[in-house]
């Protein structure tokens, strides 16, 4: 089922917590909102649950008006953070419970639920622990549990709120890309809420990328992180360097970085950001052909796989860092206080009214 958002705001107060949110989310897909803490994500998730709605605009589900739709008649199923599990009920119950509540009707018969719930259990690894209680679960099977019970009811859409937000970090990267594989295998509409921007470029189709209840940007993984359209999508994506200057008559000059522009761009001596990645950046003894930013060595620590060097320059106040690999970092085998040259291997410029 596709869900579109139109033009949705919501207010607490006098606070705006989402300002005219346009949204698609095509029927199949799995779709990340991310974002830092506070910028509504979570407020935009139950608003197209039905737990919230809005002050304006409109949900459609498969392009029908459902804005005032009760929760219930929505089929929706939902996995939060903390995991609601009923605690005197076993695994298999939990997992069947949204079924054995449905009126007479429609409620499946007893065979039926329990192949729905074995399917489910053989769905998420767990198949041997259907009669335990929640409590003798780890953290990450309790998540599958919980997910499971929100498949059981077949819904149409599945949202997900910071499902493995409470989880150390191995185990939320294990589930993460479960899910992922999950989410290949029964294809359901999923709109997942992180503020995890590499669980976010893994996991999703889609990443939309909320800030202070505004869309900054949405599209693909590589295209966000690529292309970011604002300097917030770059920063938030990702470990950023900044270099401060000015652009005019077609090139931008900021703190030692040349960047050749198209003419009109910030043509009255406008001021310019150029964002660079700090695993962009390449390291020397000696000066480059082009594009040389001579540098001082000012701090080298291991990183896991990389190794991150703090660079300063003349010019840039804040200094640089640079993700280097391992192997690199070997063959160069900085010491601090020495004298470099750096060179930048993509820039992205930021002007008023330009992105280059
Ligand atoms: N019921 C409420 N009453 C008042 N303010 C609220 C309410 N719900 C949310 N807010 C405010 O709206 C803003 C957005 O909240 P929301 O939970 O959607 O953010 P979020 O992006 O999901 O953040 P987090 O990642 O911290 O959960 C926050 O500043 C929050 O304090």
């Amino acid at each position: 089922m596709s869900i579109t958002v139109s033009n949705v705001s919501k207010s607490f107060g006098d606070f705006h917590a989402l300002k005219g949110i346009d949204l698609e989310v095509p029927s199949g897909e799995l779709v990340a909102l991310l974002g830092p803490s506070g910028c509504g994500k979570t407020t935009l998730l139950r608003i197209i649950a039905g737990l919230e709605t809005p002050d304006t605009g409109n949900i459609l589900f498969n392009g029908e008006e459902a804005t005032n739709r009760h929760v219930r008649d929505r089929q929706v199923g939902f996995v939060f953070q903390h995991y609601a599990l009923f605690r005197h009920m076993t695994v298999f119950d939990n997992i069947a419970f949204g079924l054995t509540v449905r009126p007479k009707k429609t409620r499946p018969s007893k065979k039926e639920i329990r192949e729905k719930v074995h399917t489910l259990l053989k769905l998420i690894q767990v198949e041997q622990m259907a009669d335990r209680y929640p409590a003798q679960l780890s953290g990450g099977q309790r998540q599958r549990v919980a997910l499971a019970r929100a498949l059981a009811v077949e819904p149409q859409v599945l949202l997900l709120d910071e499902p493995f937000g409470a989880l150390d970090a191995k185990v939320r990267l294990e589930l993460r890309r479960w899910l992922r594989r999950l989410h290949d295998e029964i294809h359901v509409t999923s709109v997942f809420v992180t503020h995890d921007q590499e669980e976010a470029l893994e996991v999703a189709d889609r990443i939309v990328v909320m800030n202070q209840g505004k869309i900054e940007q949405q599209g693909t993984p590589s295209e966000v992180y690529d292309r970011p359209a604002t300097p917030f999508v770059f920063d938030f994506l990702g470990n950023v360097n900044l270099f401060q200057g000015r652009v005019h008559e077609g090139t931008a000059k900021m703190g030692g970085l040349v960047v050749e522009t198209p003419e009109h761009a910030g043509t009255r001596n406008a001021p310019a950001v150029g964002y660079v990645r700090s695993h962009d950046i390449e390291i020397e003894r000696i000066p480059f052909d082009t594009a040389s930013l001579a540098a001082q060595v000012h701090g080298v620590v291991t990183v896991g796989p990389l190794v991150r060097v703090d660079l300063k320059l003349p010019g840039n106040v804040e200094g640089i860092e640079v993700d280097l690999s391992r192997d690199v970092a070997d063959r160069l085998d900085l010491k601090v206080g020495e004298l470099v040259y750096a060179r930048p291997r993509k820039v992205r410029v930021f002007t008023d009214d330009y992105v280059i």
